[in-house]
């Protein structure tokens, strides 16, 4: 129920060019902070980053679906139907920003996320996870994909800035699936 890539899915340029576009936005509009109601992130929702929106529409068909697939499709009454429900760039930030977001479930049926900037940018972060005890941490271009209903968190940084690319990921046409899969990970 918890995956690890152990190579990038996105290039360090793809990376970049994401994150440039979210401080670029950020710069005009602010990043929200109340988009997720008890647990929310500083973010940039897609439908405001246009060319990260662009790029990732066919990123999520060739790379990240499939690898879904993969990984959770055994678990799944139909594969095929993954979507994107949600997505959203998350900073965090050691100096004043948000450090941390305390243990959650998420709404999805899979949740995601790819690290956007280098490991060697901060100190801390990774994602907790209640059933290992422990913070995943992956390096810049890599993907923890897990079930949405495991008990997560994002592990506080303690310098630098850590980015974040998140996808709430749904079987479109399996409106109580979600509830199924947690189901199956309450306790975890
Ligand atoms: O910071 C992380 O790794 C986790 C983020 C997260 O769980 C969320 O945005 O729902
Ligand atoms: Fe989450």
């Amino acid at each position: 129920m918890l995956h690890k890539t152990k190579f990038p899915i996105f290039t360090k340029e793809e990376c970049e060019r994401i994150v440039n576009e979210a401080e670029d936005i950020a710069s005009k509009i602010e990043w929200t902070k109340n988009r997720h109601g008890n647990f929310p992130t500083t973010d940039l929702p897609l439908v405001e980053l246009p060319e990260t929106m662009r790029f990732l529409r066919l990123a999520l068909v060739e790379r990240i679906y499939p690898m879904l697939k993969v990984q959770f499709g055994e678990y799944l009454p139909d594969p095929s139907k993954l979507r994107l429900a949600d997505g959203f760039v998350v900073k965090y930030d050691a100096a004043g920003g948000q450090k941390e977001l305390k243990p959650h479930r998420d709404g999805s049926v899979v949740s995601f996320n790819i690290a956007l900037n280098s490991a060697d940018d901060f100190e801390g972060g990774g994602t907790w996870f209640a059933s290992l005890d422990d913070a995943v941490k992956i390096n810049q271009g890599e993907i923890v994909s897990h079930s949405s209903a495991l008990l997560h968190g994002g592990h506080g940084i303690t310098t630098g800035k850590r980015y974040i690319l998140v996808g709430f990921v749904i079987l479109e046409g399996y409106d109580s699936w979600s509830m199924r899969f947690y189901n199956q990970v309450r306790n975890l």
